[in-house]
């Protein structure tokens, strides 16, 4: 199936704020700055990369689960590793943080083995204005649950978008599974 995937509940709230306090143990990375990108247009964000912090084995672990769960009774691509680190996200109001649509199946040797993206909410809805994930799977777009903790699945060449956030701050955590080349 090449529709979006919902995963309620996939981390607690409790776990949201680890994970937001994980990525705040050392600085935050432009987005802009990383990845050869310089382009503020495209992404304005800070980034940190989780295989950059210690004590986060717990965090991939449950990722593993949850893409595993999704794949066995959604998606069924053919999986065979995660060969990027998950990053984590902050979009702030001070600078309208959002990233224009985009498909995540780029030319690098692990972007383009790109098969399943997954993104946490990791921030309570309510703090923020903005920051919808919306995504263009076929003929129309749709927004991406917003609830604390859910998950959001879907095929890496899916069109997705944040819009800018207008108000406080949204975090996400977005990871990918790799596998053989769509064919
Ligand atoms: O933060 C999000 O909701 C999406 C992030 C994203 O699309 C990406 O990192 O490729
Ligand atoms: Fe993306």
């Amino acid at each position: 199936m090449h529709s979006v995937f919902t995963f309620p509940a996939a981390f607690s709230s409790a776990e949201c704020d680890a994970i937001i306090a994980l990525a705040h143990e050392d600085e935050l990375r432009d987005a802009g700055l990383t990845k050869g990108q310089t382009d503020h247009n495209y992404r304005r964000a800070d980034l940190a990369w989780l295989d950059e912090r210690a004590g986060t084995d717990w965090v991939m672990t449950r990722i593993i689960d949850v893409v595993a769960q999704a794949n066995r009774s959604h998606f069924d691509f053919a999986l065979t590793e995660f060969g990027e680190s998950p990053q984590i996200a902050r979009y702030g109001a001070d600078r309208e943080g959002h990233f224009i649509w985009h498909s995540d199946i780029g030319d690098g040797a692990f972007a383009a083995k790109r098969k399943l993206t997954l993104v946490v909410q990791l921030s309570d809805p309510d703090s923020y204005a903005g920051g919808a994930l919306e995504l263009w799977p076929a003929s129309h777009t749709q927004t991406a649950q917003t609830a604390r903790g859910t998950a959001t699945l879907f095929p890496s060449f899916v069109l997705h978008r944040v819009t800018p956030v207008t108000q406080g701050e949204r975090y996400s955590l977005t990871t990918w599974a790799h596998g053989p080349l769509f064919r």
